[in-house]
């Protein structure tokens, strides 16, 4: 039925006030503001619809990426749309596309890395998107391994330009999102070669395509690398592939804050270190951990809604079947994911503001918390990344064979996500660097060193204090042991950064309960996932295990009737969540019934197909059966 809430009753079993949670939820009364009002203008027009993303062919799909971002900047300049506007926007059209490498990745770099004349010169450009620009790091033969990339950059004093070449096939650039089809720049990873001598990886600003007529420039080959996982989700993006034949650039287009090399061919390195040439990571892997709340919550909310909307046995003397939310079963999948994209959200508002922290020490060549930076984005973009993709995935199979249906807008939210956790770092990979930044913690302990920040309990475990470590003896052999350590200690700090929101003024009827019950979840849930591992290691008795598990299924019971609540707080519009099954008025089979109409297969009652391939078995048959 239209016009009818189907899910009024469960709205009125909500014992906080939602309209407080959202603010919580937002993080302030400004950004609910500007959610809703950026949210509402993009759902109001036809331009961003996204409806028949899945159904087209990857040529028109792309077409129409390209046609969105055009819009959606020119409604930027129209509206005079403030950075954080503009992101907002970004944020709601919900469409991957080469300006989420421009503005997420070309610009980052420079900022980052170039020197402020080189920011002068590049910066108003990119700003005014009057060139666009791509990451261009990854080869065809490395991606993890940063130090091991193959592509050159020679330093030729008689001209005063680097030479930028691929001297293998391995060594073309491969993957760079923005690069294949758009990029008319590319910030290029090379090795810098003066002399004869390596220097090693540093950044390169190189112009891949004539500014008149797109054309690759000479000695450039570029193009996409080809279709990608699921249908639309990331293939709106043009990831390329790209060699080059002995290009030349001029020198000053070697990103130089970090490392310089001067007119004479002199390697200069500043006071800096070495490893803020991977800055741009850090920035971006810190944005990912504040992004993946927003796919986690998502996707809770499209199956916490159909879960309260469906019903499978259970019926009373004819009366309603159970609600399938009403199972502990569902409850035990759902209610921990719901905790999770709460938790995430906390965690990724602290992780901007250390990442903050530290720019603001790096300006004043404060350089000792960028260790610990680099631990804690890695780790976070590894562990809320993967949780997140994995907790997608157990969604749609909360939500039965219809969250197999595009029309759920699970599958195509997962073919998106997935790639999550590779990108921007293996995720296995960078729990090994938060393993080895521990392994270097205990071999400090030792020392007399205590630790601060996230690593200060390890200052309170008694028996450390009396390892003596080297970080690489046993570490090969010892890491998959090491990544689970990584994993506990990222997962510690969502806790304790649950646990400090909810120390701060939170007002709202309700609302601080309702996040102690998530909190609570979100602990509990990992304890029982865990308890052999503190069974085994006496930091729980077999009847603390039994009471903290009590203690999660009452949990389960007090969430229950906020459930929907606790979903409506996120306060997507049915244009952004873009699923039948996560409909905020729960009118969900009609509506599957309607659009099953409108897929193309459905346009003519006989297939194409039908009179070359079905009829001549089906006479075949006929005449099967008549002998
Ligand atoms: C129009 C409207 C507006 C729109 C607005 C849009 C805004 C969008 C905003 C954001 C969206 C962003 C979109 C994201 C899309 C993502 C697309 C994907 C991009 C990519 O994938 S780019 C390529 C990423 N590649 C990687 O991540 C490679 C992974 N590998 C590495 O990072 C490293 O090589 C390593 C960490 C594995 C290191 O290996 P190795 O041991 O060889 O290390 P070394 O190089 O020798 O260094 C050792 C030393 O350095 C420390 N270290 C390492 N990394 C860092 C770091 N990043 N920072 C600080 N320190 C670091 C390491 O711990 C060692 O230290 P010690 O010697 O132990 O002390
Ligand atoms: C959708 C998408 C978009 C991307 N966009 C960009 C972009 O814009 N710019 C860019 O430069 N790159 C981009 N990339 C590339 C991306 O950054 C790399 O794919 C990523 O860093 C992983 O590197 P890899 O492919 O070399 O994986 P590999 O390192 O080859 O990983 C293969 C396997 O080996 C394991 N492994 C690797 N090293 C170790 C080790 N030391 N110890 C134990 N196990 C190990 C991994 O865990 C994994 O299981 C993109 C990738 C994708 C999928």
């Amino acid at each position: 039925m239209e016009g009818v809430d189907h899910l009024a009753d469960e709205r009125k079993k909500a014992e906080f006030n939602v309209e407080a949670m959202k603010i919580v939820w937002a993080g302030s009364q400004h950004n609910l503001e500007v959610s809703n009002r950026i949210s509402k203008l993009v759902a109001d027009d036809p331009a961003f619809r996204k409806d028949d993303r899945t159904m087209l062919p990857r040529k028109e799909l792309f077409k129409n990426t390209l046609r969105k971002a055009a819009y959606a900047w020119k409604r930027i300049n129209e509206l005079r749309l403030s950075e954080e506007e503009a992101s907002k926007l970004r944020f709601y059209v919900d469409e991957t596309a080469y300006t989420d490498l421009h503005w997420g990745m070309f610009i980052p770099a420079i900022k980052g890395q170039g020197t402020d004349e080189q920011q002068r010169k590049w910066l108003p450009l990119a700003y005014k998107m009057q060139i666009i620009g791509c990451y261009a790091q990854t080869e065809l033969g490395h991606g993890s391994n940063v130090q091991g990339l193959e592509t050159t950059a020679t330093f030729d004093p008689h001209t005063d330009e680097f030479v930028i070449h691929s001297p293998t096939l391995t060594s073309s650039k491969w993957w760079p999102g923005g690069l294949g089809k758009v990029s008319t720049h590319a910030v290029t990873y090379a090795r810098l070669i003066i002399d004869g001598k390596d220097h090693g990886v540093h950044g390169f600003i190189v112009q891949l395509r004539s500014l008149e007529d797109h054309r690759p420039l000479p000695g450039i080959t570029v193009g996409d690398i080809g279709m990608k996982f699921g249908n639309g989700a990331y293939n709106t993006m043009d990831n390329g592939v790209l060699r080059f034949d002995h290009v030349r650039i001029p020198r000053n287009q070697m990103l130089m804050k970090v490392s310089q090399v001067t007119r004479e061919g002199k390697y200069k390195q500043s006071d800096v270190p070495r490893q803020l040439v991977y800055g741009t990571m850090v920035y971006v892997r810190q944005r990912i951990v504040a992004d993946a709340s927003c796919y986690l919550s998502r996707a809770v909310c499209i199956a916490t809604r159909y879960s309260a909307v469906r019903r499978q046995f259970g019926s009373q003397n004819g009366g309603p079947e159970t609600q399938v939310i009403d199972y502990k079963t569902q409850q035990s999948r759902l209610f921990p994911l719901l905790a999770s994209a709460y938790a995430f959200r906390f965690v990724g508002e602290w992780l901007e503001w250390l990442y903050t922290d530290v720019m603001q020490r790096l300006q004043a060549n404060d350089f000792s918390t960028l260790p610990e930076a680099h631990a804690c984005t890695a780790g976070l973009k590894s562990l809320t990344t993967s949780v997140t993709a994995d907790g997608i995935e157990e969604c749609r199979k909360l939500c039965g064979g219809h969250g197999y249906l595009c029309t759920s807008g699970l599958p195509e939210l997962f073919a998106v996500y997935v790639p999550a956790c590779t990108y921007e770092g293996d995720n296995i990979v960078l729990l090994l660097q938060v393993a080895r930044f521990l392994m270097k913690t205990v071999s400090q302990i030792g020392t007399g060193k205590q630790p601060v920040g996230t690593i200060a309990y390890m200052g309170r475990i008694e028996h450390l204090m009396q390892c003596r470590c080297n970080v690489q003896r046993g570490f090969a052999e010892l890491s998959a042991d090491l990544v689970e350590a990584a994993v506990a200690h990222c997962q510690l700090i969502v806790v304790s950064k649950f646990i400090e929101k909810l120390q701060q003024d939170i007002p709202g009827e309700g609302v601080k309960q309702q996040l102690e019950a998530l909190c609570g979840i979100y602990y509990l849930s990992l304890l029982h996932k865990h308890q052999g591992d503190f069974l085994a290691t006496s930091y729980l008795t077999p009847k603390q295990s039994a009471l903290a598990n009590d203690q999660l299924r009452a949990l389960y019971s007090k969430v229950r009737p906020n459930a929907i609540a606790l979903v409506d707080a996120f306060n997507y519009s049915d244009h952004f969540l873009s699923s039948i099954l996560g409909r905020y008025d729960g009118n969900v089979y009609p509506k599957l019934y309607e659009a099953a109409w409108k897929d193309p297969l459905n346009e003519s009652v006989v297939p194409d197909g039908y009179h070359e391939y079905v009829r001549p078995l089906l006479k075949q048959q006929l005449h099967t059966a008549r002998l």
